[in-house]
Order: structure tokens, then C-alpha cells, then sequence
């Protein structure tokens, strides 16, 4: 496929053509998604909930990002590939910042990561990005503030919300993210900083709007089902045809059935 990197993503807001995204957290699922010409691939931080089964992302590290890379790495052909940076991995100061940034690329082989915050951490996001990684921003609903939104609550309601929103895409946008990942924006917000904003937005749950989409893969084929945030749309049904391909093994070698001879050596 076609090597995309930022350039491609940045042209894209320029033609008007929209821009895709998938989360991935596996070698097989990244050759699956990237053989489909997928713009970017996200190795997100809710691989905590996905794949190890965590109540929120919190938990997640920075050597569990770093291992799902590898792997989605190894199956990547051309979509730019990103990962989150975990919870305290660039809260507490620039240097931890810069280094865990360092990392993820150098261990990891992302060519880009993206972090949750605005104004607050712009001073960690130039850091990471005058060390030469380019930075994705995320505003909006961001999971790894659920403490201190009391859950997974819509933000960006109020007058109040709605200006702090505007001022942190604007701020993100200023320190050089190339691009910015809206998470449940009320559609008519998210239309007006898409608008505002020369940098690509990424919606997630925030309407038509956005100059391109992500959603997390296990959702939108039907793989996980723990919760279902009313912004996926379920493109399979993967996890029910995994039960029935395992309900049909059992009784199968219950039955004798398998293995036949053409799954047998001689
Ligand atoms: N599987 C999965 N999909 C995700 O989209 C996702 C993760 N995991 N883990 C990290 C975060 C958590 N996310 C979530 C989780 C729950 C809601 C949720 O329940 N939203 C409510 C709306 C709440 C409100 O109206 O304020 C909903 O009904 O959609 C939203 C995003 C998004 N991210
Ligand atoms: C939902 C996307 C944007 C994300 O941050 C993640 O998967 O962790
Ligand atoms: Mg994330």
C-alpha cells in the first residue's frame, strides 16, 4: 500500500477528502485493516479495556503500549501509525514527557503519539515534538480524565465547556499538533473548530463534521461488548461468528467429526 505520513494526512484537509482511521492492537487485525488503504492506525490506550480486560485505561503502561506496537508495527503496510501515550506518561514533567515519547518510537516503532489534554500539557506536547515526534492532540470526552469528570461524560456543553473546547483546539493547534482527535463533541461544536482549525480533526462521536473518523476496531466488528458507546456503529458481527465457529469445534470432536482425513498425516 501507499506509505501515508502526515503529509498525506494534512493534504486531505486541504482537498476536502475525508480522512480514516482505525484503532489496532495486533499484527493479524493490522494486516487485515492496512491491506484496506486505511489512512492511520492508532494503537489507543483502550487496548486497557480491549485486550487486557481493564476497567478504564489508567492502568495501561508505557511498556504495554510499546509491546502492541511491535506487533501492529510488523503488520502495518503504509497507514501512519500512532500510539497513545498512557496516564502519567507525560503528566508529570517535560523530561518524562520527551523520554517516553522517545521510547514508544525508538521500542515501539510509532511514527507519531498522541496525547489527551489541552492548554494544560501544551508546554510537554512542543517538547515532544521539537524531539522530532509529531504529536496528535484529543479533546473531548478524554478516558483518562474519567476521575475527574466523575465518568465518561459528554463535555463541551456549556457556554463555559464550549469556549474552553475552542481555546484548547486552537492552543493544540498553535504548538504544532498535525492533527486532533474530537471524542463525543457535540456535532455542531466540533463542525465550528474543523472550521477554525488548518489542522485535520479525527471525530469520534462528534457528527458528520470531522475531517475524518476513528472508532475502535473490537467495537465496530463486534468483538467487545463489555459497553457500547452510542457513537459505534457495528460494520460485523464478529464475536457472534467466533461463538458459533467454537460452539460447531466442540461438538465436532464430541461427535468425532473432526478431525477428518484430510487434517490427518500419513
Ligand atoms: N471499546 C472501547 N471503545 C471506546 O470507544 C473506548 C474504549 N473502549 N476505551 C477508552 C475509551 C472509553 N470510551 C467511552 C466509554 C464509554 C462511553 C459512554 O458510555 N458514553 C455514553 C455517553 C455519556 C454522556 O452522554 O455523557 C453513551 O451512551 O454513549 C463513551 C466513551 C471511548 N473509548
Ligand atoms: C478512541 C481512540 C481515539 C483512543 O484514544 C483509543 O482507542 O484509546
Ligand atoms: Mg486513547
Amino acid at each position: 500500500m501507499n506509505k501515508k505520513t502526515i503529509l498525506t494526512i494534512l493534504k486531505k484537509k486541504q482537498s476536502g477528502e475525508k480522512i480514516t482511521m482505525l484503532t489496532c492492537y495486533d499484527y493479524v487485525t493490522a494486516k487485515l485493516i492496512s491491506s484496506q488503504d486505511i489512512d492511520m492506525l492508532l494503537v489507543g490506550d483502550s487496548l486497557g479495556n480491549v485486550k487486557l480486560g481493564y476497567e478504564n485505561t489508567l492502568s495501561v503502561t508505557v511498556d504495554d503500549m510499546i509491546y502492541h506496537t511491535k506487533s501492529v508495527k510488523r503488520g502495518n503496510d503504509g497507514a501512519l501509525l500512532i500510539t497513545d501515550m498512557p496516564f502519567m506518561s507525560y503528566e508529570i514533567t517535560i523530561e518524562d514527557a520527551v523520554k517516553n515519547a522517545a521510547r514508544i518510537v525508538k521500542e515501539g516503532g510509532a511514527e507519531a503519539v498522541k496525547v489527551e489534554g489541552g492548554i494544560e500539557i501544551v508546554d510537554r506536547i512542543k517538547a515532544i515534538s521539537d524531539a522530532k515526534v509529531p504529536v496528535v492532540g484529543h479533546l473531548g470526552l478524554t478516558p483518562q480524565s474519567i476521575n475527574k469528570f466523575g465518568g465518561f461524560k459528554v463535555q463541551g456543553r456549556t457556554e463555559e465547556g464550549r469556549r474552553k473546547l475552542i481555546a484548547d483546539a486552537e492552543a493544540l493547534e498553535k504548538t504544532g499538533v498535525f492533527a486532533v482527535v474530537l471524542e463525543a463533541v457535540p456535532e455542531q461544536l466540533a463542525k465550528e473548530i474543523t472550521e477554525r482549525l488548518k489542522i485535520p480533526t479525527i471525530g469520534i462521536g462528534s457528527g458528520r463534521y470531522c475531517d475524518g473518523q476513528v472508532l475502535v476496531v473490537d467495537d465496530m466488528l463486534g468483538m467487545f461488548t463489555d459497553y457500547t458507546p452510542k457513537f459505534v456503529k457495528r460494520y460485523a458481527e464478529i464475536g457472534e461468528t467466533i461463538r458459533t465457529a467454537v460452539k460447531n469445534y466442540i461438538d465436532e470432536v464430541k461427535k468425532g467429526k473432526f478431525p477428518r482425513e484430510e487434517n490427518t498425516y500419513k
